[in-house]
């Protein structure tokens, strides 16, 4: 008997489910640094989720972890229904074409003594593509995809801004026809002017080729016109999580509020409540007990200490970890 598949049921399935995803690292003397812990979250096919958080909230550790660059330590990433932390290391390398990563410094990853064209034909090489013109081809394909020429292709990556390399990085990953890539802080390395140029330029190429994104950065603003979803870690943990419309408009998170007073503001007609966020992030070594924002939260009570709270469903997709989200006074 076959099964008609009902698209309403295929749209709503997520292309990658993240379910308590926990990464935990050694520490000196027996010691045990949290870098994340019990995280969840879902990303559609075809959109783009922001992962947003202070320096030190776990946001690079769980991006990795997903795709397996490093080792998670509990937790599951469904990738089209398929557990990738389940599969073995010769499972996984298939997987690995379908998840690509663009890193932050596209300097530092880049090979100063490789041309472009071995750069991407090095990325082209998974693919099986021969040596030759037809790969030449290739390159020259994406280079022109990510708004480069394909003169490029023989030059080194000194010789490009940081605005271009970023776009050699994103060629790279993109050699592979990912479906899935973690963009991690792709922008903050570069000047502010050209900090939109890539940012426009991965939303293109994310419509055009119907690609699914996880964006990860350290601020709300950078994410505002690119994500359906932001998810805001601290600590190691999801604070509050939902769509981008709901999240920047009605913030329940004390944490979320802070984050979005300090980030600069485009529209200057638009005005938000100043919260006050003192002091560094704990040592995620030695959390506090209980909601791990309280040390810093303005609206901290006694309780807050007491458990660690729930990410509550507070309707349309959007959910909070906060004890008081109910409470009309903060
Ligand atoms: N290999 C490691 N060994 C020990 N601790 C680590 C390791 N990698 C990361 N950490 C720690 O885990 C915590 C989370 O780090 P992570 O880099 O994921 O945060 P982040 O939110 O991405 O910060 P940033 O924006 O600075 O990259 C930090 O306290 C960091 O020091």
């Amino acid at each position: 008997m076959s099964v008609a598949v009902i698209p309403d049921q295929a749209q709503a399935t997520p292309l990658l489910s993240v379910q308590g995803l926990t990464k935990h690292f050694p520490a000196r003397n027996g010691r045990i640094v949290h870098a994340v812990e019990d995280v969840s979250f879902d990303v559609r096919r075809g959109s783009t989720v922001g992962l947003v958080g202070e320096s030190g909230s776990g946001k690079t550790t769980a991006g990795r972890a997903i795709l397996r660059l490093v080792e998670p330590t509990a937790g599951k990433a469904l990738f089209d229904g398929v557990d990738l932390f389940s599969l073995s290391a010769r499972e996984m390398r298939t997987y690995r074409q379908k998840l690509q990563i663009v890193f932050q410094d596209p300097f530092s990853s880049l090979n100063p003594r490789m041309r472009i064209a071995a750069i991407i034909g090095e990325a082209l090489d998974a693919r099986g593509f021969a040596r030759g013109k037809r790969r030449a081809d290739r390159v020259a394909e994406l280079l022109a995809l990510v708004g480069l020429s394909p003169d490029h292709a023989s030059r080194y990556p000194h010789e490009f801004s940081g605005g271009q390399r970023q776009r050699i990085g994103i060629a790279r990953a993109l050699a592979v026809e990912p479906e899935f890539i973690v963009a991690d802080e792709p922008v903050s390395a570069l000047d502010v002017s050209v900090q939109a140029q890539v940012l426009n330029l991965l939303g293109e190429l994310q419509k055009r080729l119907g690609l699914t994104l996880l964006f990860i950065a350290h601020d709300l603003s950078v994410v505002e016109y690119l994500c359906d979803e932001v998810v805001v870690m601290y600590l190691g943990r999801v604070m509050e999580r939902g769509p981008r419309r709901l999240l920047y408009a009605a913030p329940r998170h004390p944490y979320t509020k802070a984050l979005l007073a300090t980030a600069p503001v485009p529209d200057p007609t638009r005005r938000r409540t100043r919260v006050a966020l003192h002091g560094d992030i704990p040592s995620p070594i030695d959390p506090p007990s209980g909601c791990v924002f309280r040390t810093r939260c303005p609206e901290a009570i006694a309780a807050c200490a007491g458990m660690i709270p729930p990410l509550d469903h507070v309707g349309g997709g959007h959910h909070v970890a906060c004890i008081r989200h109910n409470d009309k006074t903060i």
